[in-house]
């Protein structure tokens, strides 16, 4: 195990009956680091999220989160964890700045003083909301009070899973400018492909309950042969050409051509069509 990683899977399985929904899962994440988990319907993704955060027992496989194991760790740890979960149906007579500080005198008595309610209701977008029932809240303004949940105690480590569903464009943008600032590590699941690209440092991509792809957006877009296209002007004319290494390509037309070469344009494989290559090239592998 991985010592410094703030969350250290390895060899993680889940069972159901005779199926393994998650099989020889391992991945980490280190401090401050944002780690977006992709992948299909079905794949695996909330099954591990809810593992890491102490919901559900794991078939096997060692898990540590903040060097503790979810499945038996105590309040103590669970203090220091965030968790937004989907909607907090339960609690619609509440009102929103009521629901804030209650769950913010949780953490009291803990090493880090939770977020006071009201700076936080600002944080989130939802200061002329503040007084309203929560069901009376709209399915984006119910997500960013989940959101802020999640985050009421300062925990160290953030579990998001599909924080921006049903959210507008402009409240997924003030929500991901949010998610940067906090400055925790993060483990995220996202179906939006523009969202794991700004936010997280890295992508893990499961399939089938394996991780079939580990590595930066520009990584995973290498391990897809000769995605970079380079275009550009030379002489009049219009020339173009795809290339592994569009760093040295370039490098070795300016030292060969110098100025000769304009309108030099390079075109990398988008988040996307790695994706979708990735997920396709696991699926032929079956
Ligand atoms: N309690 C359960 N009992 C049996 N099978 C389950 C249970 N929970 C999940 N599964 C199965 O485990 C697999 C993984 O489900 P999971 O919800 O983790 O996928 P996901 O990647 O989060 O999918 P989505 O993108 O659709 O949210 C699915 O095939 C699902 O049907």
């Amino acid at each position: 195990m991985n010592e410094r990683a703030v969350v250290d899977v390895e060899g993680l399985r889940m069972r159901y009956g005779g199926t393994d929904v998650l099989n020889e899962v391992t991945f980490q994440v280190g401090q401050g680091e944002v780690l977006a988990l992709l992948g299909p319907n079905g794949a695996g993704k909330t099954t591990t999220v809810e593992i890491l955060e102490g919901f559900r027992l794991r078939s096997a496989g060692r898990v540590q989160v903040l060097g503790a194991d979810p499945a038996n760790a105590g309040e103590e740890w669970r203090a220091r964890i965030g968790v937004v979960l989907q909607s907090w149906r339960d609690h619609g007579k509440w009102r929103v700045r009521e629901l804030l500080a209650h769950q913010a005198s949780f953490y009291a008595c803990s090493a880090r003083r939770p977020w006071d309610a009201d700076e936080l209701i600002e944080a989130v977008g939802l200061t002329e909301h503040a007084g309203k029932k929560i069901r009376a809240l709209s399915g984006g303004q119910r997500r960013r009070l989940d959101v802020a949940i999640g985050i009421v105690g300062r925990p160290e480590v953030l579990f998001l899973d599909e924080p921006t569903t049903g959210f507008d464009p402009v409240a997924r943008r003030e929500f991901h400018e949010l998610v940067r600032g906090l400055g925790v590590t993060i483990l995220l699941t996202t179906h939006d492909l523009d969202e794991a690209e700004r936010l997280a440092d890295r992508i893990a991509v499961l399939d089938r309950g394996r991780i079939v792809a580990d590595g930066t957006p520009y990584e995973l877009a290498r391990q897809i042969a000769g995605q970079d296209r380079v275009r550009w002007k030379q002489s009049g004319r219009r020339l173009s050409e795809s290339t592994q290494d569009s760093t040295a390509f370039v490098r070795e037309l300016f030292a060969t051509h110098g100025e000769a070469v304009s309108e030099l344009e390079v075109h990398r494989a988008s988040l996307e069509q790695t994706y979708l290559a990735l997920v396709h090239e696991a699926e032929a592998a079956r």
